[in-house]
């Protein structure tokens, strides 16, 4: 199966920067907050009050975009958010309590919901730290109202409400985790049948050039050689004439069978370059690794031994390989290399298919030069 690079989304630079202006957000809104809260409380709170809001509450928040600047903050952001609004919350009970308790007086408790929707919907908490700011929340509330019944014979059904209206902040969060999963999953199918050749599952032309030409600058860069191996099913119209289309698939998917097991590594890039021609970027192979390569490819197809009874001479069905190797800083570019393999395949052929021919002009002057060196099997 063809590599693929891109699997995980992670936040981009864009998205901190997002986040860091919705944390910002929610300290203005907690200052906004107190401009309307103290219209609304007695007199003798406004010490406690301010108190609770300018030297626990802000500096929470203020603390967490700290964070949002520090290196582990990516690592570390949902339980970071799960911290903040939790002491947010429970500085709220606090205030709650001391408002009872100074004053008798019913501070409102729609401050620990908003503080949960907005670690929920807004910093995007996942499920699990929801749940957990959930149960945190609704145990300090619960454990508050049991002690001190701040709203009269109304603090049981405020209690529920603020209960209820949590465990469905969860139940969103986990709708909205379960559907951005799965369009994540769609998206990979996506990204995978875009890139993917379906009848071979090797990349198809469009992701083929793309990695090898990433794979081309690599080597390029850090002055490597790079092998180009182009590959084509010799008499292949004749065995698509004679076995029919069917089988004329068989044959091609054999080829990219025989293909990934010659070619294992990782950092080889393989693909169908167009109808039943194939084509392989691999990095480091010695001149003479190159030979062995397609040896065994050519070997390959023997030891399958499948018929091309429509062919000339009656033979098995087989390959041409053309190979372009060199060092890449030799090279001008990808395409010049592919140029170069073409050509040499365009030798194997006319030196009678079922082999292969390397191409001379790109052989690197680290390397010894090994020419055009064609070999029947
Ligand atoms: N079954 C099948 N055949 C394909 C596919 N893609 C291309 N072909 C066939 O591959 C054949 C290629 O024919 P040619 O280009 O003449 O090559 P060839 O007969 O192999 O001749 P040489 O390359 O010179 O040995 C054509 O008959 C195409 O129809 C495919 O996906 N499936």
């Amino acid at each position: 199966m063809p590599n693929f690079s891109v699997h995980r989304v992670k936040p981009s630079l864009s998205d901190l920067v997002r986040l860091r202006l919705f944390i910002l957000t929610g300290g203005v809104l907690i200052a906004l907050f107190m401009i309307g809260d103290l219209e609304l409380l007695p007199a003798e709170l406004e010490r406690s009050y301010l108190g609770n809001r300018l030297f626990a509450q802000l500096p929470i928040i203020f603390a967490l975009l700290a964070f949002s600047f520090h290196p582990l903050f990516l690592r570390f952001k949902q339980p970071a958010v799960l911290v903040a609004t939790v002491a947010l919350t429970y500085a709220n009970y606090f205030l709650i309590y001391r408002c009872w308790q100074l004053a008798g007086f019913s501070f409102p408790y729609e401050g620990t919901l908003l503080y949960a929707f907005f670690g929920f919907f807004v910093m995007g908490m996942n499920f699990g730290y929801a749940l957990a700011l959930m149960l945190l929340s609704s145990l300090g509330f619960l454990a508050l109202m049991l002690v001190h019944p701040v709203y009269g014979d109304r603090t049981m059904i405020n209690a529920g409400f603020v209960l209820a209206s949590l465990f469905i902040g969860v139940i969103g969060r986990h709708r909205l985790d379960h559907l951005l999963g799965q369009l994540q999953d769609a998206n990979r199918k996506l990204v995978r049948l875009s890139t993917t050749d379906a009848l071979t599952a090797l990349f198809n032309r469009r992701a083929l050039m793309t990695e090898s030409e990433k794979l081309f600058s690599l080597l390029q860069r850090s002055g490597q050689t790079v092998a180009v191996f182009m590959l084509d099913l010799d008499f292949f119209k004749q065995f698509n004439d004679h076995y029919g289309h069917q089988e004329g698939d068989k044959a091609i998917r054999i080829q990219a069978d025989i293909m990934r097991e010659v070619f294992r590594r990782q950092t080889d890039v393989l693909g169908r370059y167009g109808g039943e021609e194939f084509l392989v970027v691999a990095p480091g192979l010695s001149a003479a690794e190159c030979q062995v390569k397609a040896r065994e490819v050519l070997q390959a197809w023997q030891q399958r031994a499948v018929p091309n009874a429509g062919s000339p001479d009656h033979r098995l069905l087989s390959c041409s390989i053309g190979i372009c190797h060199g060092s890449a800083v030799n090279l001008s570019s990808l395409h010049e290399a592919i140029q170069l393999a073409d050509e040499a395949l365009y030798q194997a052929k006319n030196n009678g298919r079922a082999t292969y021919a390397v191409a001379a002009s790109a052989v690197s002057a680290a390397a010894a030069p090994i020419g055009t060196e064609e070999q029947r099997l």
